[in-house]
């Protein structure tokens, strides 16, 4: 194809983007006309007025918003239909370049111009389908699909697929090697890269499968399975948005470095109004990112978990008073322990939480003292129940005990008495060995919380309850401060209720929809905590078993089923690797066919002729190499460089090189490295990685498989 042939198609696409971006700025410009308008129709005074300036003003700003947030790359596909692709409502006022079909312009979103011709159709929208979908054997009626790609309202480059050479004219110029292969060889950035304009067949069959039920995804590393989700999850809000802006929905990942490194791309996609949280982040208050040791890990992720916290928060409370003794008409009466564990057990297994049933416990004690005042009083000294128990009630002593005996509990304090082993031992027994009792009692440490110990915070706050919570005045909903009343438009407190929907609070628990990405790592006992955020939820699940640092898949599969219930459930698996060049895959499958030589793995699409680096060195030169290793890879990639480390020698490892590239480098510990992705990788000590924990090799897999360009390993054993 002639330079002369490429400039003229790009002219021509230029010319259609700057009609794009004229009519961009006039809904840009009446948008907020109607917004203002809409704020000047309060004067009118009368309340039908005041109804619809304030739909106005709300529907503008929003539409305002979209239009200012998808400015960049808004269009990036056009499909040149044939006569059996035609539907009308969507194609673009240009000539068709195959006679008797149409084009259609697919973008960000979908605009259309003053006469209500379409000028583009929003990615997400059935007639954007066959742009993603259409293969040269399922043509969908596309006989070319373009990919163009902008910036700044430039065209920069178009490439296209003929899909149907034998329905293409003449005429019909045909550009480039492909869209896909284009973008991937693009350096990362920071975050994530958006995929919305190259997304594949496989990939798009999972991003709009049905939101009812359980769309499970599966794939080896690199193949799109967060970039699903992701998409998915603005897919679903468009398709449905009001079931799902409204209940919420929820994307759950494994850390939060990978939490930064992919919240960039939902604002891209066009979506604000999905909640991204890491595995640390799901309690309200608390923000743990600290990892257990793997034993650590082990025992707390555990199922088992359940009844050792259940034992712990209907046991009494340490130190707590073990009677009650009061001097009631010249008698002593007293309860001691048996007779208060006995009350306890009572009030508990009445069904009611912890927390909720101080008053039960009181009413409990009350009566059985009561009943002793009965047995030792003569007759005529007796009071009856109703006067003898608010007489008890309140006097100091029966206060002191009531708060030292039945106190309100918090998750985080009943966690802490784990730390006690003797304590622990009687919660355990049966149900932990007593290794597992050590290693268990040995890692509590309230004021430095993990990752693991925050679902085991929400056990126990699903077990203790809510404490009780005092009544506070009701709000008058228009009263905006004192004195003042409905100064807010109805606008406002839309836009207020709306802010408020997307910053759901951290325990918000009935999501819509929930998207599990890095699935194979999430413990059983944070599948409880997740399950809980999404009663009524719908769920799609994305994960590769074989990166799964979690040894007992079996337990593992059981609390995800306990999770998501029996909906109907859809998988789908994805085969390409996108990420990996082919040589650096090979040493990461190298690692995993060991151990799995059955495995199937994804295919690496791009062969860049590069061979990894894999270098043995003595440990006193361990430093210096990877100072050395970590220069030479920033020297040779334009983008991200990551420093991979076992899990236990990441802050180490991160003084070696903290001063080469900030801005560029990153040092993770190898557990943390899940999801992430950077352009050169140095694995520091794979050895190690591998020994650290039975699944350690997983975890070394995960490791190997980040890089898009160049891999290098640096340790003091082959690995
Ligand atoms: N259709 C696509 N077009 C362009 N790039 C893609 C496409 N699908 C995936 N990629 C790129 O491939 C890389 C890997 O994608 P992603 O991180 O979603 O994979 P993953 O399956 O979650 O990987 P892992 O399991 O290893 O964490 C990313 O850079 C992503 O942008």
């Amino acid at each position: 194809m002639s330079d002369a042939v490429r400039e003229s198609e790009i002219a021509a696409e230029q010319a259609y983007l700057d009609r794009v971006y004229t009519r961009l700025d006039q809904l840009r410009i009446s948008a907020a006309e109607v917004e203002k308008a809409g704020y000047s129709l309060a004067r009118v005074g009368n309340f039908g007025a005041l109804v619809e300036r304030d739909a106005m003003v709300y529907h503008a700003a929003r539409r305002r918003r979209a239009l200012e947030s998808e400015h960049d790359g808004l269009v990036f596909g056009r499909l040149d239909l044939g006569p059996d692709g035609v539907s009308g409502a969507d194609a673009a006022a240009v000539p068709p370049a195959v006679p008797g079909g149409e084009v259609r312009y697919v973008g960000r979103l979908g605009l259309r111009d003053e006469t209500y011709e379409s000028l583009v159709v929003d990615w997400r929208a059935p007639a954007a389908a066959p742009f993603y979908r259409a293969t040269p054997t399922d043509r969908m009626g596309v006989v070319r699909r373009r990919s163009i790609r902008s910036t700044a309202e430039k065209v920069v480059s178009i490439e296209d697929d003929l899909l149907d050479p034998s329905s293409a004219p003449e005429s019909m110029a045909v550009i480039g090697d492909g869209a896909l292969l284009a973008n991937l060889s693009r350096a990362t950035g920071r975050g994530m890269k958006d995929i919305v304009a190259t997304i594949q067949r496989e990939q798009d069959d999972a991003i709009r499968s049905p939101a009812s039920g359980v769309t499970i995804v599966r794939g080896g590393p690199g193949t799109g399975k967060t970039a699903v989700a992701l998409h998915r999850a603005a897919y679903l809000l468009y398709a449905d948005r009001n079931r799902y802006e409204s209940g919420g929905v929820l994307v759950v990942g494994p850390s939060e470095v990978f939490v930064g490194y992919v919240s960039r791309v939902l604002p891209s996609l066009g979506e604000d109004t999905a909640s991204l949280r890491s595995l640390g982040q799901l309690v309200e208050g608390v923000h743990a990112t600290r990892h257990e040791p793997p034993e650590v890990a082990a025992v707390k992720g555990s199922l088992r978990m359940q009844r050792v916290l259940g034992r712990a928060a209907r046991g009494p409370v340490p130190d707590s008073p073990d009677r009650i003794r009061i001097l009631y008409r010249g008698e002593l009466l007293s309860l001691d322990k048996p007779a208060l564990d006995d009350l306890r057990r009572t009030v508990l297994n009445l069904g009611v939480k912890r927390n909720a049933a101080r008053a039960k416990a009181a009413g409990h004690v009350l009566d059985a003292l009561w009943r002793q005042s009965v047995e030792l009083l003569p007759s005529g000294r007796q009071q009856k129940r109703e006067e003898f128990a608010p007489d008890i009630a309140e006097r100091p002593e029966f206060i002191r005990f009531m708060r030292g005996w039945w106190p309100v509990l918090r998750p985080a304090e009943v966690l802490g008495w784990l730390a006690d082993r003797h304590r622990l031992s009687r919660w355990a027994n049966g149900v932990l060995s007593n290794k597992e009792i050590g290693v268990l009692a040995g890692s509590i440490s309230v004021g430095d919380l993990s990752v693991e110990d925050v679902a085991l915070l929400d056990e126990l706050h699903e077990l203790l309850g809510d404490p009780p919570v005092r009544k506070r005045q009701p709000r008058d909903p228009f009263q905006v401060a004192e004195g003042v009343r409905e100064v807010t438009t109805y606008a406002d407190r839309m836009a207020a209720a709306r802010a408020q929907a997307v910053e759901r609070p951290t325990d918000y628990r009935d999501y819509a929809h929930i998207i599990v990405d890095e699935s194979q790592d999430v413990s059983p006992m944070q599948w409880r905590m997740i399950g809980r955020r999404g009663p009524h939820a719908t769920w799609t699940i994305v994960g590769d078993p074989a990166q799964a640092a979690w040894a007992d898949a079996a337990e593992s599969g059981r609390a995800m089923d306990g999770a998501v219930g029996t909906r109907r459930r859809s998988s789908f698996t994805l085969t390409t690797n996108y990420r990996n060049s082919a040589e650096i895959f090979e040493v990461a499958a190298r690692v995993i066919r060991r151990v799995q030589p059955d495995i199937e793995l994804p295919t690496a699409v791009r062969s860049s002729g590069v061979a990894p680096v894999e270098r043995v060195v003595a440990s006193q030169e361990l430093e210096s190499s990877v100072r050395a290793a970590a220069q030479s890879l920033l020297d040779q990639v334009e983008g991200t460089v990551g420093v991979i480390t076992p899990t236990s020698r990441r802050d180490e490892v991160a003084k070696w090189v903290a001063d080469l590239a900030p801005d560029r480098l990153q040092t993770v510990g190898a557990l943390d490295s899940k999801g992430m992705e950077y352009d050169g990788v140095l694995v520091v000590e794979p050895s190690d990685i591998r020994e650290e924990a039975e699944t350690g090799f997983r975890t070394l897999y995960v490791a190997l498989s980040r890089a898009t360009q160049r891999l290098t390993t640096v340790g003091t054993r082959a690995f």
